[in-house]
């Protein structure tokens, strides 16, 4: 069994767990609190707001075992806020939080009002069908370095890399039933293990 953790602080939780317990194998599981983050083999953080979850995650005292885990080789997927929680730094603002993905992300990129749309498309990685994408307030990737593979563009943005065992998206896939996102990254798990 593959145990995977989705930080439940705030945001898009049980919606994770949801698509995570269609997979077989996975036991999915939620996490507050440092004695759950030493139980798992990999962790998603979900889309919410990522102020608030920063700034949870400091008073939880989680931050920095968190990230020293993710330093140390955990597998670690970033959706939306996610993505914005394990940049190293973000346009326009002096905030770092886990600071531990070599990309620059512009919050709320695409307007904080007209900034929700959702579309379909094709990446060869991660599933011969099409995948739905669904974008709230979304952040995009404005630079990356060069250990960061690029998985997807959508109108010239990048919104979703890959760096090692880090995974980021700019979109929610548990806001949808397609599971190859989630299947992706239970494969990262694996290959680690
Ligand atoms: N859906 C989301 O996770 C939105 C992220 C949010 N706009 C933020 O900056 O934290």
């Amino acid at each position: 069994m593959i145990k995977v953790g989705v930080l439940a602080i705030q945001g898009a939780v049980a919606e994770h767990l949801e698509l995570l317990n269609q997979i077989p194998d996975v036991c999915a599981q939620e996490v507050k609190y440092l004695d759950e983050l030493n139980e798992i083999d990999g962790l998603i953080i979900p889309g919410g707001e990522s102020t608030a979850i920063g700034r949870l995650l400091r008073d939880f005292n989680l931050l920095q075992p968190l990230k020293e885990r993710i330093l140390n080789g955990m597998p670690v997927w970033g959706t939306c806020a996610g993505m914005i929680l394990l940049a190293k730094s973000l346009e326009n603002d002096p905030t770092v939080h886990l600071g531990v993905m070599d990309i620059t992300v512009e919050r709320n990129a695409y307007g904080r009002q007209l900034g929700s749309f959702t579309t379909e498309v094709e990446i060869e990685k991660i599933s011969s069908n099409k995948i739905p994408l669904v974008f709230i307030r979304a952040p995009y990737v404005t630079q990356v370095k060069s250990d960061v593979d690029i998985l997807l563009e959508v109108n010239d943005h990048i919104v979703a890399c890959q760096q090692k065992q880090m995974l980021a998206t700019s979109f929610h896939p548990e806001l949808t039933k397609d599971t190859s996102f989630h299947r992706y990254f239970i494969n990262m798990i694996k290959q680690k293990a």
